[in-house]
């Protein structure tokens, strides 16, 4: 997918960029490829490869959930930036929380966020295990998002303890969307979260595919979870 394609097929589904947003995507491209030379950042360094399987799936998150009308945004395991960053170059009003464990991940954000101009964007190296269990930090965002972490059952217990009540969690998720959900049903109802809808949708060159399931948190995460770093992956609540 090369960048006019990237930027019709947006606007196809009612995102439209501007030149400096354009550009934004561009820069980050140039910066992901740089850094990776020295960290081992993605196996994707090709541009067309970059636009469609970061960038553009990144953003079809946008296209299942409306990101106009929430604020905060927790990305827990963005790695170098995914899916949050995108989608805080196309809606500048968010307010976006990147938690990772990986402490070069965040030194690359950090570096990326300060080159492409972001304001309100808070990088935080910590596990989501710990993390959630932070005050003002837990049940605290509009929504969380997640992209290849881990399967439903494990990245549930990641996610669903930093989401406020009433509000959602995004898992954007490959070919095993459904049979994870299925395994996953018992996390994610211990968590506090119930399916609201699950999309799917083909990458439009590459031709894969994704599926975006859209978690409502409908009660309060029991103060039990997340259990200590670790546990959500050793014993996952399936
Ligand atoms: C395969 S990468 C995916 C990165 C990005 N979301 C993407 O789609 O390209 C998984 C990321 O999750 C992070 N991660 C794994 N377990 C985590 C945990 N328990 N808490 C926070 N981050 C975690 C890793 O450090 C890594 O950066």
């Amino acid at each position: 997918m090369n960048q006019e394609q990237f930027q019709q097929l947006l606007e196809e589904k009612g995102i439209s960029l501007s030149s400096h947003q354009l550009q934004q995507f561009k820069k980050y491209f140039e910066i992901l490829v740089e850094w990776n030379e020295k960290m081992n950042l993605t196996a994707i360094t090709d541009e067309e490869g970059v636009y469609e399987k970061h960038f553009f799936d990144s953003v079809t998150a946008a296209f299942s959930y409306d990101f106009q009308n929430v604020k905060t945004v927790c990305d827990v395991g963005a790695g170098a930036g995914f899916p949050s960053i995108p989608l805080k170059i196309c809606f500048p009003h968010l307010h976006v929380t990147i938690v990772d464990s990986l402490n070069k991940r965040i030194t690359f954000l950090n570096h990326l966020v300060t080159e492409l101009g972001l304001s309100d964007v808070t990088l935080c190296h910590d596990r989501a295990e710990t993390f959630g269990r932070k005050e003002g930090i837990r049940e605290a965002f509009d929504v969380v998002t997640a992209r290849a972490v881990a399967r439903i059952s494990v990245l549930s217990e990641f996610c669903l303890p930093l989401v406020k009540e009433n509000g959602q969690f995004v898992a954007m998720k490959g070919a095993s969307a459904l049979e994870e959900l299925e395994i996953g049903q018992k996390a994610i109802t211990t968590l506090g979260g119930k399916v609201e809808r699950v999309e799917h949708l083909t990458l439009p060159m590459e031709k894969s595919d994704r599926y975006i399931a859209v978690i409502n948190k409908i009660k309060k995460t029991p103060k039990k979870y997340p259990r200590k770093p670790g546990t959500p992956i050793k014993a996952p609540l399936e």
